[in-house]
């Protein structure tokens, strides 16, 4: 197991894809969203929102029409026609049975691609349907209805889901552990961001996540499909994000979790800054 350590700021500043005078909408990549419900509506504005904060072309929001009026009223930059995705972020906030989801064509669709996808929440329920590169965004509860942790650590018990279930595991927590397949030649991607603040742990936390990752991989996707190790990097990135995001928001005291949304700009922004710092 090729054991990496702590994710932070170089390796991060590393996977932001920053638009280029080339560059449009498109090329900067699309990221298709079907997310939220009637019952959790919230949550597709949570990972829109961040999305949007992260530095993306566009963001297709495909999801049900009632978390679809909630995310076009706070963000009306958000498109809500089909058409080109680069990558998908699908499940938070969504019941994956079709009795209760309507809108399955949608995902099916939304799975059926070559575009790398992003399963969170009731999207984790479609694993099996999918054949793209995947990272699933699972708390330890969720994992463990998948694949249960045994006697493991956290650090095997990811490595060995992701083995399992030949996608990138992102296993949340204070300590959030990214794990992608052992590949061909016996090594692994297996690394880690401890949470600089414990202020993160509320609800809707993880919707933002899922925002961001998926921004980050939908960037590094236009007319390319990256990696499962790529992915894993582009996901190790947005934990390292959404901590940040998290030390800003936590500046103020408390704060709920469309104020950590908020704040993803400002943490882009700063890694870019020390980024450029750190090549002079
Ligand atoms: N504002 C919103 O619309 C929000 C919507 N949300 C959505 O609510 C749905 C249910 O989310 P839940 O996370 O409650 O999922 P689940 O109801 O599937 O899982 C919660 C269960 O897992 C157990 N568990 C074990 N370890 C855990 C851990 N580390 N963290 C959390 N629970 C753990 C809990 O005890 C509980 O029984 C998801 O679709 C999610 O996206 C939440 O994100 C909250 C905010
Ligand atoms: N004690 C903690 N300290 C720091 N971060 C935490 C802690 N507990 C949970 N988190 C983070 O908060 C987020 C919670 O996500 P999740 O459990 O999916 O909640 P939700 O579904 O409500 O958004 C994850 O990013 C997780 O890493």
């Amino acid at each position: 197991m090729e054991h990496i350590g702590e994710w932070g700021a170089a390796e991060a500043a590393a996977h932001i894809r920053i638009p280029t005078a080339q560059d449009n909408k498109y090329s900067h990549g699309v990221l298709g969203v079907v997310t939220g419900s009637a019952t959790y509506p919230g949550a597709a504005v949570l990972g829109v929102e961040a999305a949007h904060r992260t530095g993306i072309g566009m963001v297709r929001f495909l999801g049900e029409k009632e978390p679809a009026s909630m995310v076009l009223s706070r963000r009306p930059e958000t498109v809500t026609v089909s058409g080109a995705v680069d990558a998908w972020l699908v499940g938070s906030g969504m019941e994956a049975d079709p009795y209760f989801n309507p809108e399955l064509p949608d995902l099916a669709r939304a799975c059926l691609g070559l575009q790398p996808i992003l399963l969170d929440a009731g999207g984790l329920a479609l694993l099996d349907q999918v054949s793209a590169p995947a990272v699933i965004t699972p708390h330890e509860g969720e994992l463990e209805r998948l694949v249960p942790q045994g006697e493991d650590s956290n650090e095997d018990w990811a490595a060995r889901a992701a083995d399992e279930l030949g996608v990138v595991v992102v296993l949340k927590g204070h300590e959030t552990i990214i794990a992608a397949p052992e590949y061909e030649s016996g090594g692994r991607f297996i690394t880690r961001v401890t949470a600089p603040t414990t202020w993160l742990a509320t609800a809707g936390t993880g919707d933002v996540l899922a925002g961001i990752i998926a921004a980050i991989i939908a960037t590094h996707s236009h007319n390319r499909v990256p990696h499962l190790t790529e992915l894993a990097e582009y996901a190790a990135t947005g934990v390292y994000l959404h901590g940040q995001a998290g030390l800003r928001a936590a500046q103020q005291g408390p704060f709920p979790a469309l104020e950590l949304a908020d704040q993803v700009s400002r943490a882009v922004q700063e890694l870019i800054a020390e980024g450029s710092s750190s090549q002079l």
